[in-house]
């Protein structure tokens, strides 16, 4: 991140500002110890730790090493004038708050044992930007030997200008506490100048069409779903996701197993016609191709419908048909896989999900849904939203389900795939934020509706158009 028409030094003035200010809103004045690195993120604790003593606190810094002479980070340094201490485990066992100024987004490798000992030995962490061994990009921790040390955790990160995606993904996300997020004052043309390349999901940053008095259910959008015999329950509870999100008419093509549907809900339309007489029907635009379905139906129906030009989001038994080849994937709009799935296809993604998940949109031109507690769906071009606006109560089988009906009712209404996909994703989680306690999978279904609602009116609020 440069800075273009305000001087690094004054952000870095702002930034250990507000870390100071947030230290004084949540903890009552105590002995604090501010850790400080070579670089600017040291430089921002030495800001915080003038600041801080100036409101009267009792402060000591230990730096890990001086900022280069004649760096900003130094003149930081040079304006602070209370204690040093040395940067050891007793200094930090002694204070009841470390400020961990030591490494920011600079990090670039593992931290020493010595830093990861002194981290450990603080009765209470705060970290500048971020806890100094996590990646901030990709949100791994940069530990050795992870598995067998303790990671200490935080109370509270104080970043600035937009949460780094090692706020909001895991592993960092659990050990960052609570995150703060300072505006410093960076121009909107720097911060537009660093071209942001991922997003926390928000429905401001996509439209879902409205309620219209022109509407009629064609205009709403069809969503086609292959139905199979084996797992029914599958495809009706995607149906179900799809027609409670308000898809205008949603349709399953069932062929021999139409019997098995009709018994469903009377809004469900059951088709048991061969494929190739419905595609004849060009308003059957979106095709859901996977849930419930076995590699032989697979193979039935995903070739045809690709054939025919048709958008296909591709899911559960579409991956598993797949079996790890994923040019038999070519050709659909979205896949929705979580992590089993996608390492089948894709590989291990190692620990830069985000990045994998980007690597394989761009492989397959599609867009991929990577499921999670945090989901992360890439489009082809780069682009990549983080969804933590979910709930664990997701976490419960034919959740899945449900999220592909929801993206399929999105792709009908018109939506391009990955914003379709990311407005799904805040939909299914926003259902599962309001169906309670341990809901059954059914009850997103009750909930959906309200969140598309939501999800409108959230938007015009965001865009001035209320
Ligand atoms: N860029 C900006 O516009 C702003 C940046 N600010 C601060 O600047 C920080 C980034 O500063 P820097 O780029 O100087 O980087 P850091 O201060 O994070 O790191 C300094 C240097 O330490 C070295 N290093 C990295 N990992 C190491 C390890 N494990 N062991 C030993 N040495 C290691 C690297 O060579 C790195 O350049 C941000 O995190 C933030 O706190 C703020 O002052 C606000 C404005
Ligand atoms: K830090």
């Amino acid at each position: 991140m440069a800075s273009h028409s305000i001087g690094i030094e004054a952000l870095m003035e702002r930034a250990g500002w507000a870390v100071a200010q947030a230290v004084k809103t949540r903890f009552a004045p105590c002995r604090v110890l501010v850790l400080c690195g070579p670089g600017n993120n040291g430089g921002d604790g030495y800001v915080a730790a003038r600041y801080l003593e100036r409101a009267g606190w009792p402060v000591q810094v230990a730096a890990l090493a001086a900022p280069r002479a004649g760096t900003i980070a130094a003149k930081a340094a040079a304006r602070f004038h209370g204690r040093h201490v040395v940067f050891d485990q007793e200094s930090a066992a002694r204070a009841d708050l470390v400020i961990d100024a030591v490494f920011g987004a600079g990090l670039d490798r593992a931290p020493s044992d010595e830093v990861m000992t002194v981290l450990a030995s603080a009765k209470k962490r705060v970290a500048v930007d971020l806890p100094s061994f996590v990646n901030g990009r990709t949100g791994a921790l940069l530990v050795e030997d992870s598995a067998s040390r303790d990671v200490p955790d935080y109370l509270m990160s104080v970043t600035f200008v937009r949460p780094k995606p090692g706020h909001v993904l895991y592993p960092a996300r659990s050990i960052c506490g609570e995150v703060i997020c300072a505006d410093i004052g960076m121009p909107e043309d720097c911060v537009a100048h660093a071209a942001p390349d991922m997003w926390l999901n928000h429905p401001a940053l996509w439209a879902i069409p409205a309620m219209s008095p022109d509407d009629h259910k064609y205009s709403r959008g069809v969503v086609s779903l292959c139905g199979g015999a084996v797992m029914p329950g599958a495809t009706r509870l995607a149906a179900a996701g799809a027609r409670a999100s308000g898809a205008g008419l949603v349709r399953i093509s069932a062929g021999k197993a139409a019997q098995a549907y009709r018994l469903g809900a009377p809004g469900l339309v059951v088709d048991d016609a061969p494929l190739p007489a419905l595609l004849e029907d060009e308003r059957r635009e979106v095709w859901l191709c996977g849930p419930g379905l076995t590699p032989e139906e697979v193979e039935a129906a995903l070739p045809s419908l690709l054939r025919a030009g048709r958008i296909v989001l591709a899911d559960a038994g579409a991956l598993g048909w797949a079996d790890g080849v994923t040019e038999k994937l070519r050709g659909v709009s979205v896949i929705t896989p979580h992590i089993g799935e996608f390492t089948k296809l894709f590989g291990a993604p190692g620990s830069d999900l985000a990045g994998a998940a980007r690597a394989a949109a761009e492989k397959l031109d599609c867009v991929v849904l990577l499921k999670g507690a945090v989901s992360i769906i890439a489009a082809p071009d780069g682009r990549v939203m983080l969804n933590d606006h979910a709930s664990p109560a997701l976490a419960t089988a034919g959740s899945g389900d449900t999220l592909a009906g929801v993206i399929a009712t999105m792709l009908a209404a018109g939506m391009p795939a990955w914003e379709a996909s990311c407005a799904g994703a805040w939909l299914h989680g926003e259902a599962g934020m309001k169906a309670g306690n341990w809901p059954v999978v059914e009850a997103l279904d009750t909930h959906l509706g309200d969140a598309r609602a939501l999800a409108i009116a959230l938007h015009a609020a965001a865009h001035g158009q209320v």
